[in-house]
């Protein structure tokens, strides 16, 4: 059975950041992903896992300016520094929240330009090593081009490349079903090529972005191949509820 964790981000935004982590474990999960923990202290995210018995399972590096455009800085060369600074950041709240893995967003560029090409192996070369002294693996996702368009890691076989050529120990994929089917479609193919190097597989229904089994794939089958395969990770419920977070679970009843 996967081991699902909510991401509160997208999943009980009925309530503020904080509260959701209550929302979520009474909700029955017991792990928590997001995209970004940096609007609150490590104590204060902490204090809620604790209080509510909940394992962190991922959240990602300070992406630069979100509401600027930033989405992320590995591979933008002029932004180096506040990269590097955004490592430890990433580290602190790792370290407080206990989490696994962190997701390194590479920022909007060119695969083409070589300059950002160097930039985006760099920053991977010095994350890894920084988080595999604190015993922590780093993921990176294809994000597909129509929700993030300019995003310089939009392709699975070349994330895949990257993995294997920077020959990383701690360096893994995050598989977003979701981002999958619409860049290359063929999920179970993908899924089972890729397993080896997966540390991370998030959920959605595509094309809207709503609960597993309201869209195009047949998601439960998806699942079920994850277990098949023996994937023993979490599996992020990074979907918006198409009404309300909780009325909307019962996909997940197939799995109870
Ligand atoms: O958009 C996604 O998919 C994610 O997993 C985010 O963390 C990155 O934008
Ligand atoms: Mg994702």
């Amino acid at each position: 059975m996967p081991r699902f964790a909510a991401n509160l981000t997208m999943m009980f935004t009925e309530v503020p950041f904080l509260d959701r982590f209550a929302a979520a474990a009474e909700a029955g999960f017991t792990a928590v992903e997001y995209l970004f923990p940096y609007d609150f202290a490590p104590e204060e995210i902490a204090e809620r896992l604790r209080a509510h018995g909940l394992r962190q399972a991922l959240f990602n590096l300070p992406p630069g300016q979100w509401d600027a455009g930033d989405r992320g800085l590995a591979a933008l060369p002029d932004r180096a520094e506040e990269f590097r600074a955004s490592i430890a950041t990433a580290l602190d709240y790792a370290k407080a929240t206990g989490v696994g893995r962190i997701h390194m967003m590479s920022g909007l560029a060119r695969r083409e330009d070589a300059a950002a090409l160097r930039s985006y192996r760099d920053a991977l070369a010095r994350l890894c090593d920084a988080a595999g002294e604190a015993g922590l693996e780093v993921v990176i996702e294809p994000i597909n081009s129509r929700d993030m368009p300019g995003y310089f890691l939009n392709d699975f076989d070349f994330a895949a490349d990257l993995i294997a050529g920077l020959d990383l120990a701690n360096l893994k994929l995050q598989f977003d079903i979701y981002h999958r089917q619409i860049i290359h479609g063929d999920v179970l193919t993908g899924l089972r090529e890729t397993m080896p190097i997966i540390g991370h597989v998030q959920i959605a229904s595509v094309p809207e972005r709503h609960e597993p089994g309201t869209g195009e794939l047949d998601d439960l089958r998806v699942l079920r191949e994850l277990d098949a395969l023996g994937y023993e990770g979490f599996v992020g419920c990074e979907y918006r509820p198409a009404g309300e977070t909780v009325a909307g679970l019962g996909w997940m009843r197939a799995f109870d």
